[in-house]
């Protein structure tokens, strides 16, 4: 397909949906090329830290991907910290990932452009 991540949106996902096979995960994962592709207690997931210059930007990403989320009735895990939000996605339905989490990261990604530092700059360490 050569529509971009973006252009797509997703699709309801019940747990009889197959996840993302390796030949799909190879197709998308350049897309995201930030994120890495993490494993919590046997369950593939998408995670990417994001750096800022502040607590108050680190919550205004955190509230622009929860809008996201509730728009495409898919939900990530959001730790917001001073200056870093980690994001992590994956479909709770099936235990690991599905095309749908590479799309929600791309849309991260974008979620994030102006927002962002490049390097940590927290004073606390
Ligand atoms: C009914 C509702 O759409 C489902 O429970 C959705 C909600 N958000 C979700 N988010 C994620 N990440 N995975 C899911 O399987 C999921 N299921």
């Amino acid at each position: 397909m050569s529509c971009s991540l973006t252009e797509q949106t997703c699709i309801p996902c019940s747990g009889e949906v197959p996840p993302a096979s390796a030949a799909e995960i190879a197709e998308l994962k350049p897309q995201i090329p930030a994120w890495e592709i993490i494993s919590v207690d046997g369950v593939d997931q998408l995670q990417r830290i994001y750096d800022f210059s502040n607590f108050q930007t680190a919550l205004e990403f955190t509230n622009k991907v929860g809008a996201l989320a509730e728009t495409a009735q898919h939900h990530p895990a959001l730790l917001t910290e001073w200056g870093k939000v980690t994001v992590t996605w994956w479909t709770h339905a099936l235990h690991g990932l599905h095309r749908n989490d590479f799309i929600m990261a791309a849309q991260t990604d974008d979620a994030a452009q102006g927002l962002t530092v490049s390097a940590p700059a927290n004073p606390y360490g």
